[in-house]
């Protein structure tokens, strides 16, 4: 077997974007139940279908009542109101029409009324029940109040769609649908809501020293690690994911697998063998399986050999074998692009700002992509680089909950420097020491 010559297409990670996101558009539309929507993206601008809240509601427990007929109320004065009906939350129009129809102009009335209650029109004011003194009949039901103030038009009543009227853009194609979201759709009544199909992805982890985790371990083996990491990642990320067993280093058999993970997938994730070594397969096997290289080297460390191709409409990632490379591709071209192809719309890696608290002198040509722990304090994030940190280890794992970049050059980068770091994606224990 001669040693190919890893073609050299650089890229910065900004660059690398672009191309995995050029040309690729979110999978297709599908119609869900909206309980099934939870993370998944709107795939139509969504307007208001009528005005909210739908009709004139109390918005406290008391009595509807006319102002005017409180205007000359006063400590020792009180105006009394006849209490000519109760309208509860879920009344029908009919009943509400009944209690109020025949009324004249200058009877003296208030309905009993409850949060949620459509309000009659003639009543343009909901007195708390806390500042009225009733005066109960047998049953305990306030026949009269006394009211010993006036009460200003408008107090406690919701007007019909003073939240929102009708045929308002509300929510944009593009949008994650979470709870906050849901309290929109939900509200309007939406069965179903139209959201783009999860991308499905294939995991193909590669080398021979791979063991599928449960397996006794054996001499100079290490376990599939990657592929189960590239698999959490995605499934937090809310897209579908099959995971293949341990590909071995074998060209032809990279190939087929491949070529058969390209027919099922929308994304393929490849970790491991795409370095310069004579076992590293993943290059020539993707051009032999019919994938155009993107780019083959990233302006990055770790996970400088990372690679990306495609083939029609299937995008194919050449992760590195080594845990923290691996990771970084993950959070920083994997991520992106799922978003991208999620139908996410303007997803940026949100880089923050943060205080370096240790010197970290290992110059690099390329940005250096550390995992580090953010601290907040007091308004200022903090960043401590964790030890150990080569691209082989797998302990800083652990602790970080950031990582943070040293930037290209000779000189690393010096205790108190303000560098950008970014968050992990779905810290599952939380993550922030605050
Ligand atoms: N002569 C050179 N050698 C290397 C270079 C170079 O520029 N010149 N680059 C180094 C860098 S940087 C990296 S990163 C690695 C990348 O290598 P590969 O992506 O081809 O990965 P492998 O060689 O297959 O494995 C690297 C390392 O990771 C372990 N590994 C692989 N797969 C998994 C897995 N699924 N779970 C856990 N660990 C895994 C593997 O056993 C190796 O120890 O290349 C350098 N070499
Ligand atoms: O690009 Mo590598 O991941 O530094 O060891």
């Amino acid at each position: 077997m001669t040693t190919l010559q890893k073609q050299q297409l650089v890229v910065s990670v900004e660059e690398a974007i672009r191309h995995l996101c050029e040309g690729m558009s979110p999978a297709q539309t599908e119609k869900l139940p909206l309980e099934d929507c939870v993370g998944r993206v709107l795939a139509e601008d969504f307007f208001t279908p009528f005005p909210m809240p739908p009709f004139r509601r109390a918005a406290m427990d008391g009595y509807a009542v006319r102002s005017l007929t409180t205007l000359g109320a006063g400590p020792g004065s009180e105006v009394m109101l006849r209490v000519i009906a109760e309208i509860k939350a879920g009344s029908s129009l009919e009943w509400v029409e009944e209690c109020t129809g025949r009324r004249s102009i200058d009877d003296m009335d208030a309905v009993r009324i409850f949060t949620g209650a459509p309000v009659p029109h003639r009543y343009d004011t909901v007195v708390m029940q806390e500042v009225v003194t009733p005066i109960k009949g047998e049953d305990g039901k306030p026949l009269w109040i006394g009211i010993d103030r006036p009460h200003p038009s408008g107090r406690h009543i919701a007007e019909a769609g003073e939240d929102l009227g009708p045929g308002k853009l509300i929510l944009v194609k593009g949008t994650t649908i979470g709870a906050k979201e849901m309290a929109v759709l939900a509200s309007y009544g939406l069965g179903e809501a139209v959201v783009y199909a999860k991308p499905k992805v294939v995991v193909l982890p590669v080398g021979d020293e791979l063991l599928e985790p449960g397996a006794p371990l054996s001499a100079n083996r290490i376990y599939d690690a990657n592929g189960l990491v590239v698999t959490a990642f995605l499934k937090q990320l809310g897209v579908d994911v099959i995971r293949r067993k341990p590909v071995p280093d074998h060209p032809a058999i990279l190939t087929k697998e491949i070529r058969l993970a390209a027919e099922q997938a929308d994304v393929v994730i490849t970790t491991g063998g795409i370095s310069v070594g004579d076992h590293d397969y993943v290059e020539r096997s993707a051009a032999n399986a019919g994938f155009e290289p993107l780019f083959t080297k990233v302006l990055m460390r770790p996970g400088t050999p990372t690679s990306a191709f495609k083939k029609g409409d299937c995008l194919l990632f050449g992760l590195s074998g080594n845990p923290s490379a691996c990771y970084s591709g993950l959070e920083l071209l994997v991520k992106p692009t799922m978003q991208w192809l999620k139908g996410i719309k303007n997803y940026r890696i949100q880089w923050l700002k943060g205080k370096l608290e240790d010197s970290v002198g290992k110059p690099c040509p390329y940005p250096r992509y550390i995992r580090s722990i953010a601290t907040m304090e007091l308004g200022v994030w903090r960043i401590s680089p964790l030890p150990n940190d080569k691209s082989g280890n797998i302990a800083a794992f652990a602790e970080a909950n950031a990582i943070a970049v040293i930037p290209p050059g000779g000189r690393g980068a010096v205790k108190g420097e303000m560098i950008s770091f970014l968050l992990l994606t779905h810290m599952a224990n939380g993550g922030l020491t605050l």
